[in-house]
């Protein structure tokens, strides 16, 4: 087990350093990097995903290259414009409403950012935004229908609850993708129930693995958009492998997150190549994992979440008979 911490380029979801458990096994190296609000019952799914990368392996690949978007940080429209530009990526996602800034100007910096992106991708690219469920009802209908003057492929978790991404789903032409409403759900197919989403969000590590990601996927019969936790490439391959064995894949995926990171545990980062990234498993290198092996407090706190996430996995489900959701 070797536990890694890599500065971001970018401030991401509020986080300067992403850190994570690196473990190996039978069938290669899984990760394990639930984020630092995560408790140990969401963690036992982050690390069932990790778990089968190690000892289970992935179902077979349908497609050897997969399509990916560019990710674009709550920053300025100039490094917007040229995050964009020299990705190569012909379809960018955009964070929009920045938490902890006040609302006039987080809607006109959320403006202005969209309008670079839209700048550097030309008329063909394809831009879609992230909420990340900050907005309610009466805000997104109205900054989607401004956003929408740059074009929008999808807005993605507008809102937080089911309810109210159900109700800016009938007010705006704009396709809605959830992306919280399922990856921190109890149950995740009660947005197709819902009638909350056009679109599903699936990350592999949230929703316990490939396989269960898979599940998801044919159990909600949306189109599926994989897409990554900000991951080490060890991270993304699991991911990848999702998006290789989906029957369709119709929307680039987030998947093209390295960029975020500073650096890599392995020596051939998964970064997209014209857009696409290869389907393909690097090893992590020795050099690079030393490179950035965490410190010794930051390695007991990390050992300590995976004994607390492995000791939740090995008890018996003590609320399994009551959800009726068990696959
Ligand atoms: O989808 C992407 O383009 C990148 C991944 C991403 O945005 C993300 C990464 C970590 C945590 C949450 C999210 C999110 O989609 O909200
Ligand atoms: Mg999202």
């Amino acid at each position: 087990m070797r536990v890694y911490s890599i500065p971001m380029r970018t401030r991401f979801r509020g986080i300067t350093r992403r850190e994570g458990v690196l473990i190996q096994g039978p069938a290669g190296w899984g990760e394990f990097s639930p984020f630092a609000e995560y408790g140990p019952g969401e963690c036992a799914r982050w690390l069932a995903a990790a778990r089968e990368a190690a000892h289970d392996g992935w179902p077979a690949p349908l497609r050897e290259t997969i399509p990916v978007n560019v990710t674009i940080p709550a920053v300025d429209p100039e490094r917007a414009h040229e995050m964009t530009r020299v990705s190569g990526c012909r379809t960018a996602k955009v964070k929009v409403a920045e938490r902890g800034i006040d609302p006039a100007r987080s809607d006109a910096e959320d403006l202005a950012r969209v309008e670079a992106v839209r700048d550097a991708l030309g008329p063909d690219g394809r831009v879609r935004v992230d909420v990340n469920g900050a907005w309610d009802v009466d805000r997104a209908a109205r900054m989607i229908r401004r956003l929408d003057r740059f074009d929008l492929e999808y807005v993605e978790q507008p809102c937080a609850t089911l309810e109210e991404l159900a109700r800016v789903r009938r007010l705006v032409d704009v396709p809605v993708a959830a992306d919280e409403s399922i990856r921190r759900a109890e149950d995740p197919l009660k947005v197709r129930a819902a009638g909350a989403a056009d679109i599903a969000v699936l990350k592999v590590q949230p929703l316990g693995g490939v396989r269960a990601a898979l599940r998801v996927a044919e159990q909600t019969g949306l189109p599926v958009v994989v897409s990554s936790a900000v991951e080490t490439s060890v991270g993304l391959a699991a991911g990848l492998a999702l998006a290789a064995a989906l029957p369709e894949l119709p929307y680039a995926c987030g998947l093209a997150t390295l960029s975020l990171l500073e650096g890599d545990v392995v020596v051939d980062p998964l970064v997209p190549v014209d857009g696409r990234i290869p389907v393909r498993r690097p090893e992590p290198d020795p050099g690079a994992l030393r490179r950035y092996e965490a410190g010794a407090d930051e390695g007991a706190g990390w050992r300590r979440r995976v004994a607390d996430a492995q000791a939740l996995m090995d008890a018996p489900p003590v609320i399994a008979v009551t959800r009726g959701v068990m696959p």
